[in-house]
């Protein structure tokens, strides 16, 4: 059972480590620093590998900085473009940082 899943496009990212943060809604904003999250692709739930959450924090939409859009390998404008793809008309974000602790 896998507690997190990705889009599978973002899964290479992860492994790699190039991707050390993710933006979700509040109904994922429960998890805790230092919990080991095993994670899996959202499309087919297939555990990929296992994260250590650093921290999890509130952050806007309109807070989001080039840092963010950084830890995610993505360009800002990329980062906001895909974030209302994902959770269209949402203001309030949860940036979850961790770290890559195993791989599948
Ligand atoms: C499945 C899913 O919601 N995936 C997400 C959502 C936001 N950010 C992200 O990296 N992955």
């Amino acid at each position: 059972m896998n507690d997190i899943t990705f889009f599978q496009r973002f899964e290479s990212d992860i492994v790699a480590g190039r991707k050390t943060i993710t933006l979700r809604d509040a109904s994922e904003s429960h998890f805790t620093p230092g919990q080991q999250l095993r994670v899996g692709r959202y499309e087919d739930d297939v555990y990929f590998c296992t994260i250590e959450v650093i921290s999890v924090a509130p952050v806007a939409l309109d807070q989001l900085t080039d840092e963010h859009a950084r830890q995610e390998n993505m360009t800002l404008p990329q980062l906001k473009e895909v974030i209302g793809e994902i959770y269209p008309g949402l203001i309030e974000l949860y940036a979850i940082v961790f770290k890559r602790v195993a791989t599948a």
